[in-house]
């Protein structure tokens, strides 16, 4: 009797069983936990953050805005929105606090908001709220001893990994963002916000340019190339508008 030909090894990696679980990036796309942790392990920023004391990747990218734009100037009053884990504030407190031009040591203020507990951060003044509460204006300025020079914001919505859905929301959080800086900022202050791209930017940009006199929108190379994130930064407010 003839023999059966010999099984052949499946060495595709079809039909066998993925054993890699899924988890959701910051912005909510499913990706295989090898794949991400491959990710992160590759990323010389979170390297960089963790050789680095950072709390995140994420204040790379408010240090090559203010090394391009210079808005974190010593002596600087800011109100940093969604401030949580504190990244941004670890990069903005040294900045503001550093020797000035003309006479030595300004010292700056900052203040952070963000919906959850934020681990304190040396210098910086953290309060957990809602930004959109309808007296954060007054807050902000009571906390800041009067006007902001800078409102800036890396808020996101928590994912829901439908683009158009977080595009809408991150932009929501823009707009009202934007109120708040044209509330609390001084004439020839500057307002930073993360955006995303997808189609409801042109309204915020718009509104920007009313109130400023330059708005400008980049993408800082820590951002990862594939995310749809970009930042605008809005310099020269004009006041009352
Ligand atoms: C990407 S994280 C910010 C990271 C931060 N820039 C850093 O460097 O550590 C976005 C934050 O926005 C906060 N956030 C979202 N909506 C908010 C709201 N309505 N008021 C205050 N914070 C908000 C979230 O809780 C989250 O902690």
């Amino acid at each position: 009797m003839a023999k059966p030909p010999a099984k052949k090894k499946n060495t595709s990696g079809r039909g066998q069983r993925d054993l890699t679980v899924k988890v959701k990036t910051a912005r909510g796309r499913k990706m295989s936990s090898t794949l991400w942790l491959q990710r992160q392990l590759n990323d010389p920023y979170v390297q960089r953050a963790q050789n680095e004391g950072m709390r995140g990747r994420a204040a790379y990218k408010i240090m090559e805005l203010d090394d391009k734009f210079r808005f974190l100037v010593p002596g600087a009053r800011v109100v940093d929105l969604g401030c949580a884990p504190g990244g941004w504030l670890q990069v903005a407190v040294p900045r503001i606090n550093a020797l000035g031009t003309k006479s030595g040591k300004a010292v700056g203020r900052i203040i952070g908001l963000d919906l959850q507990e934020v681990e304190p951060v040396p210098g910086a003044e953290i309060h957990v709220l809602d930004f959109m509460e309808s007296d954060a204006d007054l807050l902000v300025k009571q906390w800041l001893d009067g006007p902001a020079d800078v409102v800036m914001s890396d808020m996101a919505a928590s994912a829901s990994g439908h683009k158009q859905t977080d595009h809408n929301r991150i932009m929501a959080l823009c707009e009202a963002a934007a109120e708040l800086a044209f509330d609390v900022l001084t004439p020839g202050g500057t307002f930073v916000a993360k955006v995303l791209a997808g189609g409801a930017e042109g309204d915020l940009q718009k509104r920007l340019k009313q109130n400023f006199t330059k708005v400008v929108n980049v993408k800082p190379p820590a951002s990862r190339s594939d995310s749809s994130e970009k930042f605008v930064v809005a310099t020269g407010f004009r006041g009352e508008s």
